[in-house]
């Protein structure tokens, strides 16, 4: 009886629950009707004064074009309670602008400047058309938003999380890549709110069978230039041929597009379109402090690394432009020990390290991030101090979009770009675009040199050595396919001196310059590398190992669907270029030694690793101004002569002793091969140890014969094998031809 009595209760105050949302929606729906704004009006051009926070029941109708707080919009009380608790209270110009016309069910083009709110512009009006239709578990998917990034959606549903928070909708997050998502397959369609990145939406509207967005109410874009661009081209058109025309659409972006054929893709009507800084004086935000160094490429490696060194206080993002630079930039400087931590984010990373990595830095103080274009967007990283970009950006937005990772909201921040000299008509092309940099000298007493340290490491490690060939190839490279040719081009590198400033003791020759430097149509095989490019970071996608855990929670923070995504990635990360020229080039590119390049030298390392003389005793008392500013008027052109001479006869000596080395190490190969062709020795047990050296070789996948490089005429297929070998080296002079002699000799008298 007391049970019914309870069920009864239960049932009743359900009904007055909806009963009190129905009204609730009628009074949201009225007064948006009432108070809409003119289209193509913007309605920061209104004022309503602060007072007017709550409309009581008489002002249910009161005006909200103008407001500059949450609380004036005419919102659920349920998205007002998550604004309220996540501490949303005052608009900032691009909520203030959008959110009355994204209310009222219009299309809106939102570009404002970075870290201006643009996010939640788009989530607010998503949620509340969904509540107001009352949307349900079995009505599937009602707004979908994309991203370019896989970090940048986890920020969306994050802050997705905050404002639904207490609506009954329910929210996904679908980022991974093309494996592993059947465990997906059988929920995704009881979501309403999915963030997605391009790749794995079109995968789940390929292959989930029931999966329908048929009934879709709301599209969102962010970074949405991006996501119309090239890259992503194929795919955007794909998911847009299975929406609904009747929708809202919603495209937001620091960098607008106002393409008419964009538009026309995404068939957006009488969009309004607000661009709440385009009359602003500058494009970027005003609090961040801009500036730019003229650094010929050379001294890139060392600049950086002076820079971090006086800047150990600082939480620092660095821009590469290639997935291969970050790797052997954050490789080699990890292992100089400058004093703060270093971590990498690029898209060939797998998703778990790709987050943590994420999370981590946005909770240090101290750190420096070495990433590519896949963190120049969006990204919310608290607190950053500065913005290094030692590669040009591609363009003016790429730069805006690199930049605007600091300064943001109401912080302030600082940057800097290094532009090699040919790179220089870049801060004209910034300037024009009303970005306020400022141009100064790098300190030169500052600087510590860095690259012979690097060349210590790369003669001891191989594989570092193989990385930072890879760095210099894919760094020319984009170079070399960028467009605009007045700032990229290939022929005015110093490519002997840059390889050598890498560690690098001979230049690695690069294929596609051979027939003539500069020219794309003379170079072809170039245009889809993925190598080149940073926003190429395509993942692993042939990695069988790194599954991780995804993710789809209700707005209230309850997990609804784990599941085990694949690591690789989808298409997020497509190059930047024509699909007309898209013939992809064959990964293992020939390289080749340049026997007329300066040398690199040789440097001795203390037991911890650190070079001698220590590279801290440098840096002792330097500051970032002194860095930045200061300009002592030494030659640099003198010093680096001086030192690439130098360098140049260690390294002949080098040589020299590399060549005998080897001589060496092929006698005693072809030693022992005389040896195993005698049975009798295996007999006596002597050639147990080589055995053991013959299965590692097996083991590790090398040839019997193996092959040697002791001209310049190898390539860059061979990099592999000849750095393989080189560790495979440490077996074969671990046990050399005197040593085998005295083993043999040992183990006989031991017999007899
Ligand atoms: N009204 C607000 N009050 C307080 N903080 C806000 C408000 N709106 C946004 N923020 C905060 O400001 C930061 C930047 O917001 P957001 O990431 O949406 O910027 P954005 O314009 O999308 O930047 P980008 O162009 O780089 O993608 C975030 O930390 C966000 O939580």
């Amino acid at each position: 009886m007391e049970k019914r009595d309870g069920k009864r209760k239960f049932q009743r105050g359900r009904k007055d629950g909806r009963m009190a949302e129905a009204e609730e929606i009628a009074q949201l729906e009225a007064r948006l009707s009432a108070g809409a704004p003119a289209p193509g009006s913007n309605p920061l051009a209104h004022s309503l004064p602060l007072q007017n926070q709550q409309p009581s029941d008489g002002a249910a109708l009161a005006p909200f074009v103008g407001a500059k707080l949450f609380q004036q919009l005419p919102l659920s009380e349920r998205t007002k309670r998550g604004l309220t608790e996540a501490k949303f209270t005052h608009m900032t110009a691009i909520q203030r602008a959008a959110l009355p016309h994204g209310l009222c069910g219009r299309d809106v083009l939102g570009a404002a400047k970075t870290g201006s709110g643009k996010t939640l512009a788009f989530l607010i009006p998503a949620v509340e058309k969904l509540f107001r239709m009352q949307w349900g578990a079995m009505d599937g998917v009602g707004a979908l938003i994309i991203s370019p990034t896989r970090e940048l959606a986890v920020q969306i549903f994050e802050e997705l999380r905050k404002v639904g928070k207490h609506h009954s909708l329910s929210g996904g997050l679908l980022i991974g890549g093309r494996k592993d998502v059947d465990s997906e397959k059988g929920r995704v369609n009881k979501l309403n709110i999915l963030v997605c990145t391009p790749g794995r939406l079109l995968q789940h509207m390929d292959e989930t069978p029931n999966f329908d967005c048929s009934q879709l109410q709301v599209l969102v874009l962010d970074e949405a230039d991006r996501i119309l661009d090239m890259g992503f081209a194929n795919t955007l058109n794909a998911i847009v041929t299975q929406l609904p025309k009747q929708r809202q659409t919603l495209l937001f972006s620091a960098t607008q597009t106002k393409s008419v054929k964009d538009l026309a893709r995404l068939s957006l009507k009488d969009p309004e379109y607000l661009a709440v800084h385009a009359e602003s004086a500058v494009a970027t935000p005003a609090r961040l402090q801009q500036t730019a160094m003229i650094v010929p490429l050379n001294e890139k490696m060392d600049t950086l690394w002076s820079f971090i060194k006086t800047h150990l206080q600082s939480k620092t993002l660095v821009f590469l432009s290639s997935c291969k630079q970050v790797k052997f930039v954050l490789e080699s400087f990890k292992r100089l020990r400058p004093g703060v931590p270093l971590k990498c984010l690029h898209g060939r990373m797998k998703q778990t390290q790709r987050m943590v990595v994420f999370f981590k830095f946005c909770e240090e103080k101290h750190s420096v991030l070495f990433a590519t274009d896949i963190a120049a967007r969006g990204l919310d990283f608290p607190a950053v101090d500065w913005v290094v970009q030692v590669d040009c950006p591609e363009d003016v937005p790429s730069y805006i979009h690199r930049v605007g990772r600091t300064a943001r909201y109401t912080s302030g921040g600082r940057s800097v770009i290094f532009l090699s000299p040919s790179e220089a008509k870049m801060i004209e092309e910034l300037q024009a675009a009303k970005i306020p940099i400022k141009v100064i000298k790098p300190n030169r007493d500052k600087i510590q040199a860095v690259s012979g340290p690097l060349a210590g490491l790369l003669s001891k490690d191989p594989d570092l050595k193989y990385m930072a060939q890879r760095a210099f190839i894919t760094y020319i490279r984009s170079i070399h396919i960028r467009g605009d040719k007045e700032i990229f081009d290939v022929t005015k590198l110093p490519l002997d001196e840059y390889s050598l400033s890498l560690g690098l003791p001979t230049t690695p020759r690069i294929r596609f310059l051979k027939k003539g430097m500069g020219t794309v149509s003379e170079n072809v095989k170039l245009k889809h590398d993925d190598d080149a490019h940073t926003e190429n970071d395509k993942d692993s996608d042939q990695s069988p190992f790194g599954t991780d855990e995804k993710v789809s929670v209700d707005l209230h923070g309850e997990k609804l669907l784990t599941k085990k995504r694949p690591v690789k990635e989808e298409n997020e990360q497509e190059p930047k270029v024509e699909d007309s020229l898209g013939t992809r080039i064959n990964k293992k590119k020939k390289l080749k030694i340049n026997p007329n390049r300066p040398a690199g030298k040789r440097f001795v390392f203390d037991d911890e690793g650190n070079a001698l003389p220590p590279l801290a005793a440098f840096s002792k008392g330097s500051s970032d101004e002194e860095l930045l500013t200061k300009d002592p008027g030494v030659s640099l052109k003198e010093a680096a002569q001086e030192r690439y001479q130098r360098l140049k006869l260690e390294m002949q000596k080098r040589d020299k002793e590399d060549k005998l080395l080897e001589k060496r190490r092929l006698q005693d190969k072809r030693n022992k091969k005389k040896q195993r062709s005698r049975p009798s020795e295996n007999e006596n047990g002597l050639n147990a140890e080589e055995d053991d050296l013959s299965n590692e070789r097996l083991q590790s996948g090398l040839p019997a014969q193996k092959k040697y490089f002791a001209d310049d005429s190898f390539d860059e297929s061979d990099l592999e094998v000849e750095d393989r070998e080189a560790k495979t080296n440490v077996h074969v002079h671990s046990l050399s031809l005197s040593a085998q002699e005295s083993l043999a000799l040992r183990m006989l008298n031991f017999k007899s």
